[in-house]
């Protein structure tokens, strides 16, 4: 990021060492003249899990490609580690540390494994990237030399997932990770997205599956129509009629 990019944020004299890991403050943003979200405000703690849960459209995609900066908001701030980076590119956000894994499996789908695995690589070095990657997944170290886009879904997920592990980020934003997977490849999704939180890393997550997904969490937010509608501790979401009210009867 260049100086212009990025700004320290007034704190009122609070260290900059607690600062939230993500931070977006009254953020609005658009596709064309649809407003999508409307004044968003959420705070991701640095070394938690935050949980990001609201109906298909509600505009939980967008408030990650806000934060990650592959979309522009219309106003409002977006702020990494106490760091003002609005205006901030998407790689430059990555190089701070900020890793997304986006709906759909961002993998180079040409690309072998192993290639997949070396543009995950930052500061890890190749071989050290590939160990890494296949002691988390295992299943990827019998795939290194094959195309990305012949591997099974479960498989591109890893190889998508692994990303927020090989690069060693501080801050990771991961979109439905289980979406179309088979039960025993979502348990595996699980476990990594567990694994990364014990690696102290903070985690933005939204996935279908709500009831794991604040089970895993530690603070939640609902959205609705592009509003915040909850904001609170996630297992509190899970207590009394809470779920009912928030997420609705028939969610998983
Ligand atoms: N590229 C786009 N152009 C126009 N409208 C879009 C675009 N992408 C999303 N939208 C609209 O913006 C709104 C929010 O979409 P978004 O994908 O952020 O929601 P979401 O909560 O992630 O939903 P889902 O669970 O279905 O992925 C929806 O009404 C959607 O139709």
């Amino acid at each position: 990021m260049t100086d212009q990019q990025i700004r320290p944020v007034p704190s009122g004299g609070t260290a900059v060492a607690e600062a939230p890991a993500l931070e977006l403050r009254n953020v609005h943003a658009s596709y064309g003249a649809t407003a999508v979200l409307r004044d968003v405000s959420l705070t991701v703690a640095p070394g938690s899990v935050t949980a990001l849960i609201g109906p298909n459209g509600a505009g939980k995609t967008t408030s990650l490609r806000v934060a990650s900066g592959l979309m522009r908001l219309t106003s409002g701030q977006v702020i990494v580690d106490g760091v003002d980076v609005t205006r901030a590119s998407a790689s430059a956000r990555a190089k701070g540390g900020m890793c997304h894994v986006p709906e759909g499996r961002g993998v180079y789908r040409n690309l072998t494994v192993r290639e997949n695995l070396l543009m995950q690589a930052s500061s890890t070095g190749a071989k050290e990237s590939i160990e890494i990657a296949t002691s988390v997944f295992p299943r990827l170290g019998e795939r290194l030399s094959q195309k990305a886009g012949t591997l099974s879904g479960g498989e591109q997920q890893m190889l998508a997932l692994s990303a927020a592990y090989v690069a060693q980020p501080q801050l990771v934003l991961v979109d439905e990770p289980s979406l179309g997977l088979a039960p025993i490849i979502v348990d595996l999704v699980f476990e990594f997205l567990q694994t990364l939180r014990e690696k102290g890393v903070a985690l933005l997550l939204v996935d279908q599956y709500a009831l794991r997904t604040l089970s895993i969490a530690d603070h939640a937010y609902v959205l609705r129509r592009g509003e915040i509608a909850y904001d609170g501790n996630a297992h509190s979401l899970l207590q009394g009629d809470m779920f009912e009210q928030y997420i609705g009867e028939g969610a998983s």
